[in-house]
């Protein structure tokens, strides 16, 4: 579960190209809304056993890259956001918009089988329901039983581990609507946990929790990498991404603007223009990881 940060760029690229076979690919993603573009050709790769740091300004088009690479964005598509062919046959045809994970296509996945696949945690993804946090949290284990069943002892088990990890197991009881938004955070993390997915995508999964609590759900992050999930994260702190990704993907204004390795994406030269504002980068004396530091530009 170690970050186990390394600057080399081959092993880097090593990583991204055996993709392929295991992990997220997608390529060529558009989505357009009341004739605005708003993700234009994005490509992005996240290797399986890898945390990878999705970047960008406010606006930039994260949440929407989430949402359509989940499969769950639908008004206004300008193209389906996950339907292609073999990534091979496309490569070579030049054709439209591909989603693959461990090299099969998510979009023609079936609903069900997608959501043992992948789990997706949004941005505050409140509820009115009078739902309790257990209950909640169960909610990730339907795409795991048969339609007709209750929840098994398994599902309770998993459940619990589930909320453990995420450090809300003194929540279970609660109704989900009485909670705070970062033990709500913390649950919907828990729910992603149950689903036991082999792809995470998480929209700002810290952006509501006290610092203890960033560093918790981080490592949880890089626990699952370490388990052999792809786990894809949108995130605002820079220095967090630093701390904790293995790759990084920066949009600005619904484009790639620059994906890599953590040392090569996190450098003034790339983050000065993005954001506007000035960057210095040092070293974490025991980590060697980057860590930033900002000025008005
Ligand atoms: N349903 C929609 N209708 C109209 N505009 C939309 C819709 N969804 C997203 N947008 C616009 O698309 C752009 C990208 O939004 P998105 O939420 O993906 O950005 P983001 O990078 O996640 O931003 P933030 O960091 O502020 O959360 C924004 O300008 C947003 O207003």
């Amino acid at each position: 579960m170690s970050a186990g940060y390394s600057p080399s760029t081959t092993a880097a690229t090593e990583q991204i190209s055996s993709t392929r076979r295991r992990g997220l690919a997608a390529e060529r993603v558009s989505w357009e809304i009341d004739g605005r573009l708003i993700l234009d050709d994005v490509g992005v790769l996240a290797p399986a056993g890898a945390v990878t740091g999705l970047l960008g300004p406010n606006g930039s088009g994260k949440s929407t890259l989430l949402r359509t690479l989940a499969g769950v964005q639908q008004a206004g598509r300008a193209a389906p956001p996950a339907i292609g062919r073999a990534p091979d046959e496309l490569a070579s045809s030049g054709a439209g918009p591909s989603t693959t994970f461990d090299g099969a296509d998510l979009g023609a996945l079936p609903r069900r089988e997608r959501a043992r696949v992948l789990a997706l945690v949004e941005q505050d993804a409140g509820t009115d329901l009078p739902l309790s946090v257990l209950d909640a949290v169960l909610l990730g284990r339907i795409p795991h039983r048969s339609l007709l069943a209750g929840d098994s002892d398994a599902d309770r088990a998993a459940a619990h581990a589930a909320l453990t990890a995420a450090g809300a197991r003194e929540l279970a009881e609660r109704e989900v609507g009485t909670l705070s938004g970062g033990e709500r955070q913390r649950v919907h993390m828990a729910r992603a946990l149950a689903q036991q997915p082999r792809l995470i995508l998480l929209d700002e999964p810290t952006n509501h929790l006290d610092i203890a609590a960033q560093l918790h759900a981080m490592r949880v992050l890089r626990e699952l990498a370490a388990d052999g999930v792809t786990v894809v994260a949108a995130l605002h702190d820079l220095n967090l991404a630093a701390s904790t990704c293995d790759h990084l993907v920066l949009l600005d204004g619904g484009r790639v603007v620059a994906a890599g390795p953590v040392g090569e994406v996190l450098v003034p030269a790339v983050l000065e223009p993005v954001y506007g504002v000035r960057v210095d980068v040092l070293t974490h004396p025991r980590t060697g990881r980057p860590v930033l530091s900002f000025e008005r530009g």
